[in-house]
């Protein structure tokens, strides 16, 4: 493949933050009951509610959907497909998606748009990364891992034409048009 991988966001960095997003949580969910569902967008989500998952001690369930939008391509297509969707009711749960990634915004936009819908007790997103200078449409994302500036990354979870996502770290993939 012709294109090089660099080290942007260690395994100790991450693991770090997901402690502190997770006890963030944890206080914020005390008097939730044991009424919170935590639910993954596969794939890319997979490491990263692995981790999360195991950091949160208040009582909680794990669900998975699975969208996606980019295809294998390093932008998005803007046309989020529902690939898998939801077994159970979300109504009156206490929702927190959580997600890789927010970029342009539209996968979480129209996800968030559909859980509405549904009504959940709660509605809350957790992303690992944000970037937020390429939002296209606006979402509201309480809980943030890293802010990061423009740049395509692989790793815990992130795919570049779904290899990749095993990466302990987050890398920065450097393409040769772009050196
Ligand atoms: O904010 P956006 O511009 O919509 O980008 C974010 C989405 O893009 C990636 O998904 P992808 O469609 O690549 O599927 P994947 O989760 O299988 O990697 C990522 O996992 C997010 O779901
Ligand atoms: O930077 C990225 N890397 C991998 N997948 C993505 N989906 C949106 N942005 C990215």
């Amino acid at each position: 493949m012709n294109h090089h991988v660099d080290v942007m966001i260690s395994e100790q960095q991450i693991k770090a933050r997901i402690k502190e997003l997770a006890a963030q949580i944890n206080q914020d969910y005390q008097h939730a009951g044991s009424n919170l569902l935590l639910i993954g967008l596969l794939r890319g989500s997979f490491i990263f509610m692995a981790d999360l998952c195991r950091e949160i001690t208040v009582p909680h369930q794990v669900d998975f959907m699975t969208v996606s939008s980019y295809g294998n391509n390093t932008t998005s297509s803007r046309d989020v497909k529902i690939v898998q969707d939801l077994d159970e009711s979300i109504e009156n749960t206490h929702v927190l998606i959580v997600e890789d990634i927010i970029d342009s915004g539209n996968t979480l936009s129209k996800v968030r748009d559909l859980f509405l819908l549904r009504k959940p007790a709660s509605l809350e997103i957790c992303t690992l990364i944000d970037k937020p200078s390429r939002r296209e449409v606006e979402v509201p994302v309480k809980y943030i891992g890293f802010s990061i500036a423009d740049k395509f990354i692989v790793g815990f979870g992130l795919d570049y034409a779904q290899f990749y996502r095993h990466l302990p770290y987050i890398g920065i993939v450097t393409f040769p048009e772009n050196t």
